[in-house]
């Protein structure tokens, strides 16, 4: 975890990311109605509620793809409301999407170098220059990404094209490719979706793991058995607004909580 830290140069007792009465409006709709929660280090929080509820406006709004009508997103201290989504990558934030999309016919392992930020050999002057220096950092990048592919037990399909890969699979690849940046916080959206029984618990596994490398995971998830086994906590969002937050189990028993999502299916 201070590995982690260090790298971002962050305050370790702030939160990794909070949300501070934030809104979104769409023309007349509040996708997201002054919600505020921090997420603490290390842990792994999900974010859950009925179809419509926010959740991934919000993802949006932490993410930076979408700027807040009104209130303040922190990293780590520091107010990034107003900043680009790749300049929040650079300070730590990491996201996977529902659909991950590699490119497919390039093979994992190019997959995963292709995340790394700032390759020396994508810098002209550089590879003019010092052309030792960029074959070096190919090297380190080369090493990193195939341990990160053993990280998310993929090793054996490193030199496979995209393609090949199941959705399950591509939920994978996506952890490894959001880790070669060096996140201290990942922005998870639904990575138990379509994903077989079986995949679903390396997955699961790899997340835990990955979290015990001090990093911090927001997950949003509409399969409660996962959430109610990886999240040390949830909040719940519906309408727009964040009903509540505590344990699965807390959250499960709260009748706000049930009264949204019956009412959401009636
Ligand atoms: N770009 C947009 N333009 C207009 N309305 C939007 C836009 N994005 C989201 N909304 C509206 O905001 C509300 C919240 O949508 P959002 O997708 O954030 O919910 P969600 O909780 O992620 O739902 P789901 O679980 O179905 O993915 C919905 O009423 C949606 O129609």
């Amino acid at each position: 975890m201070a590995l982690q830290s260090e790298r971002h140069g962050e305050d370790t007792q702030a939160p990794v990311l909070t949300a501070k009465n934030v809104v979104r409006r769409f023309g007349g709709v509040a996708a997201v109605n002054d919600v505020s929660f921090d997420v603490r280090r290390g842990e792994i929080l999900g974010l859950i509620g009925p179809n419509g509820a926010g959740k991934t406006t919000m993802f949006d709004l932490l993410a930076g793809s979408v700027p807040p009508t009104s209130g303040e997103i922190l990293l780590n201290g520091t107010v990034v409301s107003g900043e680009p989504a790749h300049r929040r990558i650079g300070r730590g934030l990491g996201r996977t999407f529902q659909i991950p999309r590699p490119f497919p016919n390039l093979t994992l392992i190019e997959n995963v170098m292709l995340a790394a930020q700032g390759q020396a050999g994508e810098r002209l002057f550089a590879n003019f220059l010092m052309p030792w220096r960029v074959a070096a950092e190919e090297k380190t990048f080369e090493q990193k990404a195939m341990d990160l592919l053993d990280l998310v037990s993929l090793t054996r399909l490193a030199h496979e094209p995209a393609r090949v890969l199941s959705g399950g699979q591509r939920k994978l690849l996506e952890l490894a490719r959001v880790m070669m940046a060096d996140p201290a916080i990942i922005l998870l959206d639904e990575p138990a979706a379509g994903v077989n029984a079986t995949l679903l618990e390396v997955i699961i596994d790899r997340i835990r793991d990955i979290n015990a490398r001090g990093i911090t995971f927001l997950l949003i998830e509409h399969n409660i058995d996962m959430v109610t086994r990886l999240c040390h906590r949830v909040l719940v969002m519906a309408s727009g607004e964040l009903l509540c937050e505590g344990t699965a189990d807390e959250v499960a028993r709260d009748p706000r909580v049930i009264e949204a999502y019956l009412g959401g299916a009636a």
